[in-house]
């Protein structure tokens, strides 16, 4: 298995993704839900000054009230992080990769659930590790491997 391994820190790294495309999940795709970005995009106009903000609003109302409330609806999609890719999954993981309220599009953050030692292999949990042992192979067997974690190794029967 390649390993990826990192320093102390808790925000371990800010990834981007390279695209914005559904993808086979096996390849570590990263499921997603960002603010709007149409609403930001009407936020940003709102805090322009007088005359330029009145200029854009003679462009942007019309689109603002064609939208109704819908303007405001978050999006939903899978990306792929080259750099998440390269993390192994662990059923006891010392790492989580998510997406916070400040990451903007293109930006995911690795956090550490605990502290990892120079040299220690980062890992994260690809399914949900409260599951039990067959359980969890079940779900990574769709992944397409048998997990050989500290953990599995430990609970295999
Ligand atoms: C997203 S890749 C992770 C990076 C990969 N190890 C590499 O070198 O490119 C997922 C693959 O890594 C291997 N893998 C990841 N976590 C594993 C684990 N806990 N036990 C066994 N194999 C694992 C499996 O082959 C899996 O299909």
């Amino acid at each position: 298995m390649g390993i990826l391994s990192a320093c102390s820190s808790s925000i371990i790294c800010k990834v981007h993704c390279t695209c914005f495309t559904f993808l086979y999940r096996r390849v570590c795709a990263f499921d997603l839900v960002v603010a709007s970005p149409v609403e930001d995009y009407f936020l940003y106009i709102d805090d322009l000054p007088y005359p330029e903000k009145k200029e854009a609003e003679k462009i942007t109302q019309p689109y603002l009230d064609a939208l109704g409330e819908d303007y405001s609806n978050c999006c939903q999609g899978t990306a792929f992080f080259p750099l998440q890719s390269c993390m192994n999954h662990s059923c006891c993981p010392n790492a989580k990769a998510f997406k916070r309220e400040e990451d903007r599009d293109g930006q995911a953050t690795i956090i550490a659930l605990r502290p990892i030692c120079n040299g220690e292999e980062v890992t994260i949990s690809y399914i949900d590790e409260d599951l039990s042992f067959e359980e969890r192979q079940a779900l990574l067997a769709d992944y397409g491997f048998r997990c050989r974690c500290p953990r599995c190794l430990d609970e295999e029967p």
